[in-house]
């Protein structure tokens, strides 16, 4: 903290543009937020090879190196930065592919003001910015052993690029034949918990003896790749995520009775006597909450496994997601601070048709540490001007 690192002082331009920051020719942007400057670019973070942000405050007259959270983008070559809401700086990439051009930079949301508190230092958070709204992820809860496992798997043996798994992260040692980053992220104890305190996760709980949860980033990733999320999480994390901001579809898997539940957690072969007795002590306060009001919104019984699979298949849940395509497009513009009107430099031929697309917040939601998603693009009337490659509506 303190002293100014060189790349920025000599040849940062005095005048700003109002919100939208002018690019400078060393790729790099500064921002006015109350009296902090966010010069961003110009120097990458090598220790993680992604773009480097610092803050100069005029209160203390001093350069900051704040604390980055969330998602980082990779260095990029050029890019145009524009304050919304006094809050997020966007940053729209130059010469990037459509879907991977909008990012926030998140400078005084209500995550980073309590990452502030728990860092006690300058804090930024980077969240990627994705189009349209991802389907609803698919929460399966039950007792252990009742054989949700087993059900998603056969979801996503059957419908392979529709569905994909949420990896959560678990204390619990991995079992013979389990892979580290496929079936979870086995982690250490201290580890999870430095994470935990670091915003990362989207729920956790104590489940077994053994700590559990679902990170941000487990959900986001499977968004990213346009499937839809299932989540096979105890009871505990089920209540976390219906109290979260992420809507879901909550589904709890009963056994045919509990002798049966017994049986087919000894079959497995995977817990020692304490830990089935442990789980079955479990499974029966699980059981009890299966009709919690307001909490699971479908219930099955896995009697005959085929059976269960195919009512659960008729909840129709598999309904492939939205094309880009068939989002509403709303010509009108309001407010600036939701449309924005970028233009790519383009080869002569191509100009007329697509040199000008629309990037339209008016209905995102999310942020860091997880995705900024309901971003909208669509083409645009390529007659506007334009500052920097980023153009504004009027
Ligand atoms: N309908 C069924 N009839 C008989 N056996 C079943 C049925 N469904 C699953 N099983 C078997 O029951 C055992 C437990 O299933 P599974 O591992 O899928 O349970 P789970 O709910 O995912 O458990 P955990 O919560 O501990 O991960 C497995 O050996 C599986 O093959
Ligand atoms: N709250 C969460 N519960 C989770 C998560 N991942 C798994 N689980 C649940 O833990 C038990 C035991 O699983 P096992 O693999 O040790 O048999 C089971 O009920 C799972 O549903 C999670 O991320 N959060």
């Amino acid at each position: 903290m303190g002293e100014a690192p060189a790349f920025v002082v000599d040849d940062l331009p005095e005048s700003f543009s109002n919100g939208f920051d002018l690019k400078l020719k060393t790729n790099r942007t500064r921002t006015i937020v109350g009296n902090k400057e966010y010069v961003i670019g110009g120097i990458d973070d090598e220790s993680t090879s992604t773009i480097g942000v610092r803050i100069f405050d005029n209160s203390i007259g001093e350069w900051v190196i704040p604390t980055v959270l969330g998602t980082k983008p990779k260095p990029f070559k050029g890019h145009s930065a524009k304050l919304l809401k006094e809050d997020r700086i966007l940053v729209v990439k130059e010469n990037s592919n459509l879907v991977d051009s909008a990012w926030f930079l998140e400078v005084d949301t209500q995550f980073v003001r309590d990452q502030k508190k728990n860092f006690e230092t300058e804090v930024v958070a980077w969240s990627k910015g994705v189009i349209g709204d991802a389907e609803k992820p698919i929460v399966i809860s039950g007792p252990s052993g009742v054989g949700k496992g087993t059900l998603i798997s056969k979801l996503m043996k059957e419908f392979p690029a529709m569905f994909g798994f949420s990896v959560s992260h678990t204390t619990r040692a991995p079992r013979e034949k389990e892979t580290n980053g496929v079936h979870y992220h086995f982690t250490e104890r201290s580890v999870m918990e430095e994470e935990i305190k670091a915003g990362k996760f989207l729920e956790f709980a104590s489940v077994h003896g053994n700590l559990y949860g679902t990170s941000i980033e487990a959900v986001d990733v499977v968004a990213d790749a346009g499937k839809r999320c299932i989540l096979d999480i105890d009871v505990q994390g089920a209540r976390s995520v219906r109290a979260s901001s992420l809507e879901a579809i909550f589904i709890f898997i009963c056994p045919p009775s509990f002798e049966e539940l017994e049986e087919r957690l000894r079959a497995r072969g995977t817990e020692s006597e304490e830990q089935i007795q442990k789980r079955l002590r479990n499974a029966r306060a699980e059981l009890k909450q299966r009709n919690s009001l307001g909490l699971f919104d479908h219930i099955l019984v896995n009697d005959n496994l085929d059976t269960c699979y195919q009512s659960l298949k008729l909840l129709k849940m598999y309904i492939p997601a939205h094309k880009m395509t068939d989002l509403p497009i709303d010509h009108s513009a309001s407010n600036i601070d939701q449309k924005i009107l970028i233009t790519c430099s383009m080869a002569e031929q191509e100009k007329e048709t697509r040199n000008s697309f629309v990037l339209d917040l008016s209905s995102v939601k999310g942020g860091a540490p997880g995705r900024t998603r309901g971003l909208k693009i669509y083409a645009a009337d390529p007659s506007a001007d334009c500052i920097n490659g980023v153009k504004q509506l009027s």
